[in-house]
C-alpha cells in the first residue's frame, strides 16, 4: 500500500524555503524563499544576507544605533535574492517565503510577475511595511497565502490537492 503521509506541495515548497534560511547568518531573523513555476519546478531559491563580495564578518548584524551601523542598509532580503537568483521569467510563478514580505520585496515581486505568495510567518503585521504590502499585493490582484498548520488541509483542498 502506498504511503499517504507525504507532504503537501506547499509544504514541501515551504520546507525548501525553510532550508533555505538555514543558510541566512542573521542572528535575529532568518528567511528563506522559494520561488517555484506552474509546472512546479523550482526556479529560485533565496535568504537574507549582504551583497556578494560584501564581508558579513565585516557588515553589522545590529538592529539598533546609527542607520549605517546596523543591518538594514545593507541585507538582500530572502525574497529578493530568490528573484535575483532565478533561471527563467517568473510570469505566472508562485513565491514561498518563510516571512510575510515587506513593501521593498513586495514591489519587486509586483514588477517581476509572480502571481501568489504563499508565506507562514507575519510577525511585522500591522506595521507600516506590512500595511504597504498588503495595499500594493491587492491592488495588483497578487494571492496571499498563508500557511499555517491550522489552515493546511483548507489550503490543500482549495487549491484541488488529494488530501492524502
Ligand atoms: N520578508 C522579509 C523580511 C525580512 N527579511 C530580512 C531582513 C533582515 O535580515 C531580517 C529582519 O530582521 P529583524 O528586523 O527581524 O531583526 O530579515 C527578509 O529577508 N524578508
Ligand atoms: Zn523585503
Amino acid at each position: 500500500m502506498k504511503r499517504s503521509d507525504v507532504l503537501s506541495w506547499d509544504q514541501y515548497f515551504m520546507a525548501m524555503a525553510h532550508l533555505s534560511a538555514k543558510r541566512s547568518k542573521d542572528p535575529n531573523t532568518q528567511v528563506g524563499a522559494c520561488i517555484v513555476n506552474a509546472q512546479k519546478r523550482v526556479v529560485g531559491l533565496g535568504y537574507n544576507g549582504f551583497p556578494k563580495g560584501c564581508d558579513d564578518d565585516e557588515f553589522p548584524w545590529e538592529r539598533e544605533g546609527e542607520f549605517l551601523n546596523t543591518k538594514y542598509p545593507y541585507v538582500v532580503h530572502a525574497e529578493l535574492n530568490a528573484i535575483l537568483n532565478s533561471i527563467q521569467s517568473l510570469s505566472g510563478c508562485t513565491i514561498y517565503v518563510s516571512l510575510f514580505p515587506c513593501n521593498e520585496c513586495a514591489k519587486a515581486i509586483i514588477q517581476s510577475g509572480i502571481r501568489c505568495v504563499v508565506y507562514e510567518s507575519d510577525k511585522y503585521n500591522g506595521t507600516d511595511e506590512n500595511i504597504a504590502s498588503k495595499k500594493m499585493f491587492r491592488d495588483a490582484g497578487v494571492e496571499l497565502v498563508q500557511l499555517t498548520y491550522q489552515t493546511h488541509v483548507d489550503v490543500q483542498v482549495n487549491r484541488g490537492e488529494k488530501q492524502s
